[in-house]
């Protein structure tokens, strides 16, 4: 990521509070953003996640000038949204909906075909297909080619006009694992080795957990959190288990020094996951629960201090903002 001197890194895009609504076929009208705001510094591997009709393929069309936001700004390379398009439009490449090649001919006449209307010369073409790994299959006819293979040749397609920003709307989608992991090693060499700034979008967290600096996560149009990775870990609480013979000891022990221990079977047997008590200053490393139990002759089989994953934080969030969600619904009903 590029950082300025403050350390705080250079935002290449910008969405501030952006709100869009389509009519529907039945005349309803569907709020796809509302309140959209999110930013994607430079240099960066950003995922936008969220569920299925969370508003992330919208957002992406709306920075992409394909559909026109209700309200709200959005800036990208310091230009405005939809004033400058074009300005921006040429320093972007997207694989938005499925990619339309021809499935007679080949990876590399399909290619060079779209590399033409972007002036590409023949080895710039040979040089985005061996980036994207399908040099080998470069004269094989694309109707032959895997989902795999496709997906990665419409991210060919995307880099064919030498973007500084890639914006890849669910390109792991129906891919088998494999082809998860060889676009993932794809992400992060554009970002590594071409200096680029990539938004992918998705809606299963360990698909671009492993890629991401950046997490951008979306609910019902809305961001519920924008953070780095190592800042959002950060924010995660790290979890206590302790494995024990005796649990009902165990736990006793810990209750009686205002310690929270609940009881669950794991893999391993009876363990107990503690939590310390709300006054304790400091996060528990595990010695002050070994030290307690200890005293009381109770000798834990095991016992793992659990840092809290992407996932965890990823649920904990989506948990947060539908209670939110639903608060906000209730007090209407309590001021009538
Ligand atoms: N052209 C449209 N007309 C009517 N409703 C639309 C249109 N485009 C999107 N929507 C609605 O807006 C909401 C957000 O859709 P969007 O496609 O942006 O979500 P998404 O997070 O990308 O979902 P998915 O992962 O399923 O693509 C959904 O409720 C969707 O049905």
């Amino acid at each position: 990521m590029t950082g300025t001197e403050g350390g705080a890194p250079e935002i290449l895009v910008r969405f501030d509070q952006v709100f869009k609504s389509f009519r529907t076929s039945r005349g309803r009208r569907q709020v796809a953003l509302d309140g959209f705001s999110m930013s994607v510094p430079t240099g960066a591997v950003v995922g936008l996640l969220g569920p299925n009709g969370s508003g992330k393929t919208t957002a992406l069309k709306a920075l992409l000038g394909l559909a026109r936001p209700d309200r709200g700004t959005i800036t990208a390379f310091g230009r405005e949204l939809p004033a400058d398009q074009r300005f921006v439009a040429r320093r972007m490449g997207a694989l938005i909906e499925g990619p339309a090649f021809t499935g007679s001919l080949t990876g590399e006449h399909n290619l060079r075909l779209l590399g033409e209307l972007h002036g590409a010369r023949r080895d710039e073409v040979a040089d985005v297909l061996e980036l994207v790994g399908l040099d080998g299959a470069a004269h094989r006819s694309y109707s032959g080619y895997s989902l795999g293979m496709k997906q990665r040749l419409g991210v060919a397609a995307a880099l064919i006009s030498r973007p500084d920003l890639l914006v890849l709307d669910e390109p792991m989608n129906g891919l088998d694992p494999e082809a998860v992991r060889h676009m993932r090693e794809l992400l992060k060499r554009l970002r590594d080795e071409r200096g680029m700034t990539v938004v992918v979008s998705s809606h299963i967290l360990s698909e671009v957990e492993l890629v991401s600096d950046w997490v951008t996560i979306v609910r019902n149009g809305r961001v519920i959190c924008d953070a780095s990775v190592p800042e959002l870990l950060a924010r995660g609480t790290s979890r206590l288990v302790v494995r024990v013979h005796d649990a009902v000891t165990a736990r006793s022990v810990l209750t009686d020094h205002g310690y929270t221990a609940v009881p669950a079977f794991g893999p391993a047997g009876a363990e107990l996951q503690v939590e310390p008590p709300a006054t304790r200053p400091t996060p528990s490393d595990g010695s002050d629960v070994l030290r307690l139990l200890t005293e009381r002759d109770v000798y834990p089989r095991e016992l793992v201090v659990e840092s809290a994953s992407l996932e965890d934080i990823y649920v904990a969030a989506v948990r947060a903002a539908d209670a939110a969600t639903a608060t906000a619904r209730q007090e209407p009903r309590h001021g009538t």
